[in-house]
């Protein structure tokens, strides 16, 4: 039987795998047509192919006519409809069987009849994606492994009805694009992924069980197995939504439980946190991908969560306490205050314990938790209230002697001292002023009215807003952000602003000029610049 030649690729889904795939394949000489939902996406695909490639020129592993002339080869395109004149179409789409079968029928449809459909597929049938076209026998497996363009293998799947022309000329393309093909017959997982996705999902088990941390279960395996990356950070780096559809791939078709998926890897997921990709998965990322290391990031939890974390002496001076030791922890980059529960940040100063205080007794109290204030004001690191429900009185203003703060959708907020007969005693006042505009802090403290998170996001009061099961990981990504930056320019800047604001303007700008002068020659300044120069990620010691 004669077989097609293949010249023009059609490439559909413009993501990760997609962009690898078009990238090799149009280096390796093919014209690529790539599509996604819509044009501009695919549009954008391209631009970020060419910049690759561009990279490539720079670190001299590409010549500059050779990445001009595999750029012109890469095609964008509006959708499945402009595949008619491909020669060999690549689906990579999500790793969704319904999905995939509506996008194989729709390919079949547009594509001429020689023509052969390959999905990247990672652990679905290829048989059953074959039986919803009218060209089974030139349908099959083409598995692709992240990055794309670094990895050296193509596992090639035959289905049942694959016939073996479609196989020499699959794999000979494969080659042709630089990679070592390994052949699979339809099962699940195919070969790759059935001994992948249970090692990975073992790590996770580990994990789950409290045997080892995330750290030490990768440690242990790269070093004791040689493999270029843990476990756990592969799972990431895959992405977590992807490792789970294919457990639950292997879990359903062979029917062993040995193949279950962890509940660790379920809930990651259902929180949102898919990895690398998503910025967080067992580890936290930035937004260059880069693994934030851990313990840069304190949480301080208000925990009294039966009495909504009302702050009583005990709790106040505790914080103030932890607060000391945080000033001498060196290692520390930023701090998280938040409460135990799901209900409350803190409801308040305890009014319970308040409401037999003589005068000077209040005094003594106020001191407290203003001295609190000014810890966490004057801590060299940033700090961030996660305020998870009801920040009355007190808890408004322990929040707001925070460097700023981000709140769950059901947080609310007051200064209700006013229904108590007393006001705002742990600075409430000024730094309610200070944050939202004299105006709104007056109206706040004199009718004790409580705002939702929509109205406090309004007027200032926090950044943002976001889910209650979302909004601790939303805080970590920031913090784990602000650790990754110079520790010694974030300390200053945090001075300079604090300090500016009850100063005159050129006294403030003053205080710029000095803290910005005292950076110069800090072991910080040349790395960030050097790192900047040097086209790499900086590598700050906070010197
Ligand atoms: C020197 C002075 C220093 C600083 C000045 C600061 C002053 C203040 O902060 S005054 C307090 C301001 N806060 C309030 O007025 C809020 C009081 N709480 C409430 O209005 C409600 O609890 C709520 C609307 C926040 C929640 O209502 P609900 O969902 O119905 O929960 P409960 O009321 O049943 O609360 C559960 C449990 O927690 C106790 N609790 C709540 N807030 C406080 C508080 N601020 N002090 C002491 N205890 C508090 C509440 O009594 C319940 O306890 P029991 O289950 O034992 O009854």
């Amino acid at each position: 039987m004669m077989t097609i030649e293949i010249r023009t690729v059609g490439v559909l889904g413009a993501g990760q795998m997609g962009s690898g795939i078009a990238q090799v394949a149009a280096t390796a000489g093919y014209t690529v047509k790539l599509a996604d939902v819509d044009l501009e996406r695919a549009t954008k695909a391209t631009s970020k192919i060419a910049a690759m490639l561009g990279k490539l020129v720079e670190k001299g592993k590409l010549t500059a006519e050779a990445a001009e002339a595999t750029a012109k080869r890469l095609i964008p395109v509006a959708g499945i409809a402009d595949f008619g004149d491909c020669d060999l179409v690549i689906e990579a789409a999500t790793e969704n069987v319904d999905l995939k079968l509506k996008l194989f029928a729709a390919c079949d449809a547009a594509m001429k009849p020689d023509a052969l459909l390959a999905s990247n597929t990672s652990s679905i049938s290829v048989t059953k994606l074959a039986a919803v076209t009218k060209r089974p026998g030139k349908v099959l497996g083409m598995h692709f492994m992240n990055p794309v363009p670094l990895m050296r293998l193509v596992e090639i799947v035959k289905a049942v009805q694959t016939e073996p022309e479609t196989y020499t000329t699959i794999k000979e393309a494969a080659e042709k694009m630089g990679k070592t093909v390994v052949t699979s017959n339809d099962a699940p997982g195919f070969l790759v992924n059935r001994i992948l996705i249970p090692m990975l999902c073992e790590a996770m088990f580990a994990v789950q069980e409290g045997v080892g941390t995330p750290e030490d279960i990768d440690t242990g395996a790269k070093l004791g197995l040689n493999p270029p990356m843990g476990p756990l950070e592969l799972a990431d780096l895959i992405g977590l939504d992807t490792v789970l559809a294919i457990a639950n791939v292997l879990y359903t078709d062979i029917g062993d439980t040995k193949y279950r998926a962890p509940t660790l890897l379920k809930n990651l997921v259902r929180a949102g946190w898919v990895g690398k990709k998503g910025g967080r998965g067992f580890y936290v990322y930035d937004e260059k991908g880069q693994k934030v290391p851990e313990g840069f990031v304190g949480t301080i939890t208000l925990n009294r969560p039966d009495k909504l974390n009302a702050l009583n002496a005990e709790l106040v001076g505790e914080l103030h306490r932890v607060l000391a030791e945080i000033r001498r922890d060196k290692d520390l980059r930023a701090l998280i205050v938040t409460g135990a529960g799901d209900k409350a940040f803190a409801a308040g100063a305890d009014i319970a314990a308040m409401s037999t205080m003589t005068g000077p007794e209040a005094k003594a109290f106020g001191e407290l938790g203003h001295a609190v204030g000014a810890q966490m004001e004057t801590l060299a690191i940033p700090v961030i209230a996660a305020v998870n429900g009801f920040a009355l009185g007190g808890g408004c203003e322990m929040a707001l002697a925070c460097d700023f703060i981000h709140a769950s959708t059901k947080a609310k907020f007051g200064q209700p001292e006013v229904n108590l007969g007393v006001i705002p005693g742990f600075g409430g006042t000024n730094r309610l002023a200070r944050r939202v505009g004299i105006g709104r802090a007056r109206e706040l403290c004199f009718t004790g009215d409580v705002i939702g998170a929509e109205e406090a996001l309004r007027i200032g009061l926090v950044n943002g807003i976001h889910a209650p099961e979302e909004l601790l990981g939303k805080v970590k990504e920031i913090a784990a952000k602000i650790a990754t930056k110079g520790p010694l320019a974030v300390a200053q800047a945090k001075r300079v602003l604090l300090r500016g604001l009850d100063v005159p303007l050129p006294t403030a700008n003053e205080l710029e000029v000095q803290a910005f002068a005292a950076l110069f020659g800090s072991e910080d300044q040349r790395e960030g610049m050097a790192a900047f120069l040097g086209k790499r990620p900086a590598n700050f010691v906070g010197r």
